[in-house]
């Protein structure tokens, strides 16, 4: 007894071309972004990993991916769930500033901590910021407990327990699962399936739009620790350009 789940980060924003940190808020997928979503439906497709359900978080290049790779794959009918805990780590103060500005203006030091830390937010963002999702209907529900910024840490105390609520239900239900979601909210997901600790998870990299097949078995636990990216010299090549943004 084994189950199928597939995870997929979207294809490029508008800011990942532009090196802008992103968080909550809701860019477009470029032309090469929604290429690359196309391109994961057709691994998909030539895997024969056929998903029977799709989550998404709420934010519309995930949307979008998940829409593209279904289409690419033939599964546009699936039911979709979408929720704000498969939403991108919120980037707090950081959210519309340059990469590469925040690095030199900071240090690589504090830049990475910023980025890759498992416990230390950016600072939070305001209210009056013309990045911050405050008054935002989609998050109306969450009143004051919504983010005004996030840790990796604060991803996975949000992230686990939709998954291990939504996600285990449905494969327990014999569904292959697409996940559409994000960089760091599927690095929160990785480090809970392959037990990463606190420290090396600031070393995973998720590359945009291609699918990771993980293989779990009865108790949920990977068959094939790590996953299985469908194109690995593409994920290898594009989990490099991750590592490297914000460097010159
Ligand atoms: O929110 C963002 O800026 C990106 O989607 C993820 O960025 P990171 O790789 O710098 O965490």
């Amino acid at each position: 007894m084994s189950y199928d789940l597939i995870l997929l980060r979207h294809g490029q924003s508008d800011w990942n071309q532009k090196n802008l940190f992103t968080g909550w808020v809701d860019v477009p997928l470029t032309e090469t972004g929604r290429a690359e979503a196309a391109r994961g439906g057709e691994l998909l497709k030539e895997h024969n990993l056929l998903p029977d359900v799709v989550h998404t978080s709420l934010l519309q290049r995930a949307i979008s991916t998940a829409h593209l790779s279904l289409e690419a794959a033939e599964r546009l009918w699936i039911p979709v769930k979408r929720d704000w805990r498969l939403n991108e780590r919120h980037y707090g103060a950081l959210q519309g500033k340059d990469k590469t500005q925040i690095r030199d203006q900071y240090g690589e030091e504090q830049f990475m901590i910023w980025r890759r830390s498992y416990d230390t937010p950016p600072p939070e963002i305001d209210a009056e910021d013309p990045y911050s999702q405050a008054g935002d209907p989609r998050y109306a529900d969450l009143g004051d407990a919504a983010p005004r910024t996030e840790c990796l840490k604060d991803v996975v105390e949000r992230f686990i327990p939709y998954y291990e609520s939504e996600v285990i239900g449905d494969l327990t239900a014999g569904k292959t699962v697409l996940l559409a979601a994000h960089g760091n909210s599927l690095r929160a997901l990785v480090k809970h399936l392959d037990g990463i600790s606190d420290e090396d998870i600031a070393g995973l990299n998720i590359p945009t739009g291609i699918p990771l097949h993980y293989q779990l078995d009865e108790n949920f636990a990977p068959l094939n620790p790590g996953g299985q990216y469908l194109d690995p010299e593409a994920a290898a090549e594009a989990i490099q350009a991750v590592a490297n943004q914000g460097k010159k």
